[in-house]
């Protein structure tokens, strides 16, 4: 039976959905443990063993979130190493990926990033060149670190009442002297809407809006989706740069993604391609954006969105 590492970032009382998939993905594949990046309280503990996990390994002492992600690498490398993992199974966003890339160099293993399945004997499907093509790779060296990406894998809800009995592993990791240390951290404003990398619907703003983003976010509130935007809207400053979609932005896979006054550049459309459902709102009938879209209407967004929004909230009630 193949042994499988998950690695959980940030565990919390009711694991996300993120975390429901990768651990949901690791049951089909053999028998599974998690690595916490963070204290786990009971709670926590107990939805993740719900979810499939059937083991934990946790450092000793704590991990110093200050000193950035290298107590994360050792604590990976030591849970492979003591597992004797046949693979590891990371989030595909910034922490996993560079986790998985500097375990993997101490390990001298393989890493697979962008992945959307992977099959019993590793072989994992991912797509490439902007979402064009689809391609299947096995790592030849293992243990093989896949990062996930979100919404690729079914993940039913978990009911923490149900959970299994799960080892616990505590690992002494090694004391680094880091080359950077975090001196202060400050919460972004929490705006209520959901994580833009892992959010199952998205609706994005580009040049079209005219420095106004007030009907993308309200048509997201609507919905319950997060904001994106093109490169044009954030390099002006009408929102925050973390909203950037698309080749040297987020890359993002949701079940629905509106674009609304987007061109639909190849760079932008690296980041949105593999969503599952692209509805596209531009006046401009010849936009590239429309050869992608499962939806287009050609339309000023200013009227659009609104009244997307409005039916929206009237069908809700
Ligand atoms: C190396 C490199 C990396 C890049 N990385 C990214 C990236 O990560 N993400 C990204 O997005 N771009 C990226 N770009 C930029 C990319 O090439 C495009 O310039 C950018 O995506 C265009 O943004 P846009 O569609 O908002 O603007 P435009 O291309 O100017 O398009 C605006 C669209 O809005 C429509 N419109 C205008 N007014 C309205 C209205 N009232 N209602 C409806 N439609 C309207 C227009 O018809 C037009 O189609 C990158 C470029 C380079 C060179």
């Amino acid at each position: 039976m193949l042994k499988i590492l998950v690695y959980i970032h940030a565990p919390a009382g009711t694991p996300t959905k993120g975390q429901r998939e990768l651990l949901a993905l690791a049951g089909s594949l053999g028998e599974t443990r998690a690595v916490l990046g963070a204290e786990a309280d009971e709670a926590a503990l107990a939805s993740l063993s719900a979810a499939g996990s059937t083991g934990f390994y946790v450092a000793a002492g704590g991990i110093d979130a200050s000193l950035l992600l290298t107590p994360a690498v050792s604590l990976l490398e030591a849970a492979v190493r003591d597992f004797e993992a046949d693979a590891v199974l990371l989030p595909n966003g910034i922490e996993g990926r560079e986790i998985a890339a500097r375990t993997a160099v101490r390990l001298d293993a393989a890493v697979i990033t962008d992945a959307i399945d992977v099959d019993t004997d590793l072989t994992v499907t991912k797509p490439v060149l902007a979402g064009s093509h689809t391609v299947k790779a096995q790592g030849t060296r293992g243990p093989v670190f896949i990062t996930l990406k979100p919404n690729s894998i079914e993940a039913p809800e978990t009911d923490a009442g149900a959970r299994a009995a799960a080892s616990l592993h505590e690992l002494s990791i090694e004391a680094t002297a880091p080359a950077a240390r975090i001196t202060s951290t400050a919460p972004r404003t929490a705006t209520g809407r959901p994580e833009l990398s892992g959010a199952r619907f998205v609706v994005a703003g580009g040049r079209g809006v005219e420095g106004n983003f007030a009907p993308v976010e309200d048509l997201a509130d609507a919905l319950g989706a997060a904001v994106g935007a093109s490169r044009v809207a954030t390099d002006a400053g009408w929102i925050e740069h973390s909203a950037q979609v698309g080749q040297t932005g987020v890359t993002i896979s949701p079940q629905l993604y509106i674009s609304a006054g987007i061109s639909g550049a190849i760079q932008q459309k690296a980041g949105m391609q593999g969503a599952k459902c692209i509805v596209a709102i531009n006046k401009d009938p010849d936009a590239p954006v429309f050869e992608i879209a499962d939806l287009g209407i050609i339309g000023d967004l200013a009227t659009v969105l609104p009244q997307a929004a409005a039916e929206i909230r009237r069908r809700k009630g």
